[in-house]
Formats: C-alpha cells, structure tokens, sequence
C-alpha cells in the first residue's frame, strides 16, 4: 500500500513538471488554441450534443432559464439527490432546484435529456451599463444527437407550458412594481415583485350581476383567443378603463381579474418613470401573461400637454409615434410615450397582455387614450346598487342567496332597496358598516345599514334644501340689487347717460361734434 502511494504521488511530480513546462514553452493562445482544437474534436466524435441556456442573454432576462428552474423543480423533488430548497417571502410553495453543478436525467418522448445546473463566479466586471451578478448561471442541456430532430424545439415548447401550469397551480400570482423608476437590479430586472395574495374574486366583487358576467366572459374569450388574434392580426392584447368615484371597487376589480385569469400584476407607478425610453424599457421587461394597471391616471401625467401645444389646424407631433417635441427633451413621459406603450409596436413585444387604467374623473382623459384598440372597454364603478349590496351582505354578514331572495317578516331588505340608489353610497363605505356590525345578528346589522342609508338620504336632503334656500337668497339679492340700480338711474338719468357714453368711447365724438 505505501509504495502505491509513493508511486502516485511520484506520478502527480511527474504530471505537475510536465505542466509547469507546457506552460513555459507555449504561449497561452497557443495554449487556448489547441484545448479548442480538441473541444471540436472532441464535440465532433461525441454522440451527444449540449445547449447552455444562460440565465441572462446579452442584456435580456432569458425566460427560458427560468422555465427551466421551475419546470426541473417539479422533476427535482422526487429524482435530485442534492436540491437547492427555497421559498419566496410570503409564497405558499417552497421550491425544488438543483444545486449550483448538479445534474439531473429527464426523459421526453422516449429520449433522454441530461440537465446540468452551471453556476460559476463572474472574472472580472467587463464594461457594462450596469452592474452584473457576481454569479454566471445558467443550465447545459445534453441530448443524444439522434434525438436532436425528435425532441427539439417540441420539448422546449413542453417545457415552457409546464412551467406555467406550475405557477398557476402555486397560485403564486405576482405583484411587480417599479419603485426604482425604471432602474434595473443587477440581474437587469426593473421591476420588484412580492407574492401577490389579494382575496378579491369575482364573487366577492358588489356590482350588477350582468355587467360582471358581461366582464367575465370577455376576459375568457380574451384569454382563450389566441387563434383569433393571430388570425385577424391583432396584437394579443386588450385594454380596459375602470372610472367612477373613490372606493366603488376600482383595485378591487383588478384583483379579481388577475385571480380569474391567474395573471400577475405590474402595477406601473408612472410618477417614477422619467422618460418615455425608461417607460419602454419597463414594458420590454414585462411577461406574458399579465395586467400592466396604471392607477389614477388622471392624477400621473399632465395628460392636457398633447393638443395645448399646436393650434387645431396641425397635427399634434405627439401623435406621431415617438416623435413629440416632448420626446426630444426625453426627461419627461408625454402623453404619446403612453400612447406607444399601450398601442405602439413596442406594446407586442410580448403577447396575452392586459392594460387596466383607473381614474375618478374620465372627463380629464385624452379621447386618444379612450379609442377602442387601446381601451376597448370602459367599466364605470357606480355607487353601490341593490344587487350589489346584497353581494356585500353575504360577503360580511354571511347571508345565503335564498335568504336574500325570498320572503321577509320585517320589510327591512325592501327598504334597503327604496334607499339604496339614492343614498349615493360606495361599496366600500357599506362594507365599512357591514365589518363594524358583522358580529352582531344579521337582521340588526341589516337594520343598523339602513338607518346609516337613511340619515345619508336625510342629509342629502337637507343639503339640497339649504342649497336651494342659498340659491333662493342670492336670486334675491341679485333682483334687489338691480331694482336699486334702476332707482338710482331713474332719479339721475342724465349722469347716467352720460356715463354710459364715456364707457362706450363716444362721449368725447359728441362733445367735439357739440
Ligand atoms: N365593488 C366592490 N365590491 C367589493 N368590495 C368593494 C367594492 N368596492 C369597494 N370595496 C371595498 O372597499 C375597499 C376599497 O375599494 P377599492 O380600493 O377597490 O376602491 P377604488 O375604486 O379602487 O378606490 P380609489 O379610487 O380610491 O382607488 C376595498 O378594500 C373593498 O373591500
Ligand atoms: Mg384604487
């Protein structure tokens, strides 16, 4: 045994001399060159052949990489024998991946498909405008080369649909923001995400049953329609526009989309984004599958500062794409940025994407940005209707549709209904009641609504009477005040005319002509 050992590590002299030498005889391209040489020989003669699948591609997120990861963690928890575990903040699903360097075998129509995870430091920071991970990861895929045809790209295609059924199984949806402006991270991400966990649903959403189901089934037909939209050569997008007063459900809505569809949210926060190329930037980074809201967008851009600028007979230059003189000084977003980002070219650079836009006073908007194409469908969020209400009332009080519907002893669910429309009230301030009453037993809290509906339909009331009686007392000073002023002319007409002709510049024609 110890001359074994004497003779290996004599051996490993022999090889380390041998390399010491190598290396100052040849020069290190020579060097390079021939350990290529022999990687070509050495691809040439294989059977298998390798794709690395780079976690970031020149600038670009790769979104295959990260298919990749979420595809082989479903594989990974049964076959990996070494697994990288994580788990998001607030996420619900923990995650299987392969450590940094560990294989795992796949199988795809019979075929075999070895994955390698590769993760190794970053040499040096080349020039970049902006800063790289320290880390370069990405996964190297070996298939035989007799199954190159067979499996490829179908099994790249497989892998990317399992990696979003697995996302929407997790029920994982995301919240992305930009609260960076459009600054990107290391990993060339500018937006942030956080588990997106909003409970909002349709069913839980107070609004008229046939505008809901008239929402819901545009957005299947939206979700299902991908042969439509490529056979007719529309982008495969949609926008739509929520306005109506504060708290009638607006964000709420949003939620309830995106938990219909199972699409993550990037709620763009346009007072961050300076310029209409950082704007851009932000849409290029956003995936398929996803609502893009702008919230209050009334109160986010000066949306008046396209037609203020030329007079009516010019086309306004914002509306060329791209090309408003507000473009040129490219430290402000202009209302044809957004234009493009909704409806410009850059707006397909990914596809099955939704625009929502909220605000309370429509009547602010550019018309351009309501045309259909970019807003296809406007949904006013009104003051809480009866059907809405009793939506609210078996969400907070734990009613069911019988008892809603049926007969009642005391009257008090038609009441509700007398007052409802004209208390003017937001569904969110009657679940504010409903929440303070929840506790209570139903019909008491029903009781307790309807007298707050009917003190706020007094108030009204009383409101309207007092302003007519404002109305009333300045109509009558305003007549007692004319009727003074005839009086005093009456009593000195000729001042009066007199007057009357200075104002008018012809008093001193007359007097010259006199
Ligand atoms: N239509 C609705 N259905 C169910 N709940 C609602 C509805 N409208 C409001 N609410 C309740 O009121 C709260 C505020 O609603 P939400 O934020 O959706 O209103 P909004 O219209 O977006 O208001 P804002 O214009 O101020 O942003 C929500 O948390 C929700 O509980
Ligand atoms: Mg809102």
């Amino acid at each position: 045994m110890k001359e074994f050992w004497t003779s290996l590590a004599s051996l490993m002299g022999v090889f380390a001399f041998c390399q010491s030498i190598l290396h100052a005889v040849f020069p290190a391209e020579l060097r390079f060159a021939t350990a290529k040489l022999f990687n070509r020989l050495f691809n040439c003669f294989s059977s298998y052949c390798y794709f690395d699948i780079t976690e970031i591609d020149g600038v670009n997120t790769n979104e295959l990489y990260n298919a990749v990861q979420v595809y082989l963690s479903s594989s990974a928890s049964v076959a990996g024998s070494r697994l990288s575990l994580t788990r998001a903040l607030n996420s619900s699903a923990f995650t299987f991946g392969l450590s940094n360097n560990d294989r795992l075998v796949d199988t795809f129509r019979g075929a075999t498909a070895t994955w390698e995870h590769v993760v190794t430091q970053r040499q040096a920071q080349t020039f970049s405008w902006r800063p790289l991970p320290d880390e370069k990861r990405g996964f190297t895929l070996r298939i035989k080369k007799k199954d190159k045809p067979l499996i490829l790209p179908a099994y790249l295609d497989h892998i990317m649909d399992t990696a979003n059924d697995i996302r929407r199984r997790n029920q994982d949806r995301l919240l992305y923001t930009n609260s960076r402006g459009g600054a990107m991270d290391s990993r060339g991400h500018p937006w942030e995400s956080v588990p997106f966990k909003h409970p909002s649903t349709f069913d839980t959403l107070a609004m008229d049953p046939f505008k809901k189901e008239e929402i819901m089934a545009d957005l299947r037909d939206f979700a299902e329609g991908n042969t439509f939209y490529q056979k007719t050569g529309r982008a495969w997008k949609r926008g739509y526009l929520l306005y109506g007063p504060p708290g009638t459900g607006k964000s709420s809505m949003i939620a309830a989309m995106a938990n219909y569809l199972g699409y993550d949210i990037y709620d763009l926060e346009l007072t961050e984004v300076h310029t209409n190329s950082e704007l851009r930037k932000l849409l290029m980074k956003t995936t398929s599958k996803s609502i893009i809201v702008i919230e209050d967008i009334d109160c986010s851009i000066n949306l008046a500062n396209r037609s203020s600028k030329k007079p009516p007979s010019e086309p306004p230059s914002d509306f060329r794409a791209g090309a408003g003189p507000d473009d040129s000084t490219a430290n402000s977003i202009t209302l044809s940025g957004l234009l493009n980002f909704t409806d410009g070219l850059w707006s397909c650079c990914g596809s099955e994407r939704i625009f929502v836009f909220t605000t309370n006073r429509i009547e602010k908007l550019d018309p351009a940005l309501l045309r259909s194409g970019r807003m296809d469908m406007h949904i006013f969020m009104s003051y809480c209707s009866f059907p809405a209400l009793k939506i609210l009332m078996k969400n907070y009080l734990g009613f069911d549709d019988g008892e809603l519907d049926g007969e009642e002893e005391d009257g008090s669910l038609k009441q509700l209904e007398e007052v409802i429309d004209e208390a003017d009230i937001t569904p969110a301030d009657v679940s504010e009641v409903l929440i303070k009453n929840r506790r209570r037993e139903k019909r008491e809290a029903m009781k307790e609504l309807l007298e707050v509906l009917k003190s706020r339909v007094e108030k009204k009331k009383a409101g309207r009477r007092s302003a007519a009686a404002r109305k009333k007392t300045l109509n009558e000073e305003l007549e007692e005040e004319e009727e003074e002023q005839e009086k005093r002319a009456l009593e000195s007409p000729k001042d009066g005319g007199e007057a009357m002709d200075t104002c008018n510049g012809k008093g001193g024609e007359k007097g010259e002509e006199n």
